[in-house]
């Protein structure tokens, strides 16, 4: 009996589904960070390693896993996949090895393999298609310094925005500054800029401020409410290229990601402006998870290695 593996790995963890030679599910387990840009070599060797050690505990033994695929951002890279390639054959894995990008697994996690677009809002955003044909087309994703808009951390931004220009008089008053006092601990607009211009801070923590979103939507505050009609017109706006490049417009597209999946706000504003532009594109549930879909690909490469080598 021969598995494969699939790793989704993440800048927070790596979740990783081991599969038996027909597709069912053999283990499910969850490890550390795998961030190829900034993480010393060592932490990220020693989360390859307990990776390994799950597949091998699950494939009774690494030498009955015939495939492993790996899903991470940055793969466009050359220099992420050769690292990305060293750690997996450190860690003795000697079977087959596919390297893609987060979203590629992701969608075909999202589209059990078939075609269709996904759309992922989370901290940030990028849209992702593959249509019957093969072909591939992806907007979005470049970064928060100029892109990412109607994404987790855009909405963060958003909502400190709506502070300063509620406090100097721009805006009218808003629930959302005592919202974001609250959720920093400050008391000031001094102390949220101190907050906002600290080195040490990263753009998850501009990011994690967005559930309040949904709160001061709850309350129907008007700016809490336009925030998230922007967000919803900047998510459709990465959709149509995509559909309209692959031919997609009657496909199907899977949306992933907090942004979508928890704020009611954002999600019905999204799917009401989608409606009028693509009237004929369904939104549906992902049908797996990212590693699910590597796990699935790795099967696939496998079962067509299989074809390639028998006799007849
Ligand atoms: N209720 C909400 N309304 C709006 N945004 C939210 C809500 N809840 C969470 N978020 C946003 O979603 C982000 C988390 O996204 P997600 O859970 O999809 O994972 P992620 O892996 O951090 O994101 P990414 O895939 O971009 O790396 C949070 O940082 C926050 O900005």
């Amino acid at each position: 009996m021969k598995y494969v593996a699939g790793l989704d790995g993440g800048g927070t963890k790596t979740a990783v589904t081991v599969l038996d030679e027909n597709g069912g599910t053999v283990s499910t387990f969850g490890s550390g960070a795998l961030n190829f840009n900034g993480a010393d070599e060592a932490a990220v060797l020693r989360t390859f390693r307990d990776i390994f050690n799950g597949i091998a505990e699950a494939c009774g033994g690494l030498d009955n896993c015939a495939q492993v695929a790996v899903g991470a951002a940055g793969v466009s890279n050359p220099a992420v996949t050769a690292r990305i390639e060293n750690a997996v054959r450190h860690c003795g894995h000697r079977g087959g090895l596919v390297i893609m990008g987060d979203q590629e697994a992701a969608h075909y996690g999202a589209h059990e393999g078939g075609p269709g677009i996904i759309l992922i809002a989370g901290t940030g955003t990028i849209c992702y298609g593959r249509n019957e044909a093969g072909h591939t087309h992806r907007t979005g994703g470049f970064g928060h310094l100029i892109d990412d808009e109607g994404s987790g951390y855009s909405i963060g931004r958003e909502l400190l925005t709506a502070l300063v220009k509620a406090f100097d008089g721009r805006a009218p008053a808003t629930p959302i500054s005592a919202m974001v006092h609250e959720r920093l601990g400050t008391k000031t607009v001094g102390d949220v800029i101190a907050f906002v211009y600290d080195r040490s801070r990263s753009k998850k923590d501009v990011a994690a401020l967005a559930p309040i979103l949904s709160e001061a939507c709850g309350l129907g505050d008007e700016a809490a409410l336009a925030i998230a009609d922007r967000s919803a017109a900047a998510l459709v706006e990465l959709v149509v290229p995509v559909a309209a490049k692959l031919s997609l417009q009657r496909g199907e597209l899977a949306p992933i990601g907090s942004v979508l999946l928890k704020n009611v706000y954002v999600r019905s504003a999204f799917e009401e402006k989608l409606g009028r532009v693509l009237p004929e594109l369904r939104v549906i549930s992902a049908k797996r998870d990212a590693s699910f879909g590597a796990a699935l690909m790795a099967l696939r490469r496998q079962d067509a290695r299989e074809g390639e080598n028998s006799p007849c």
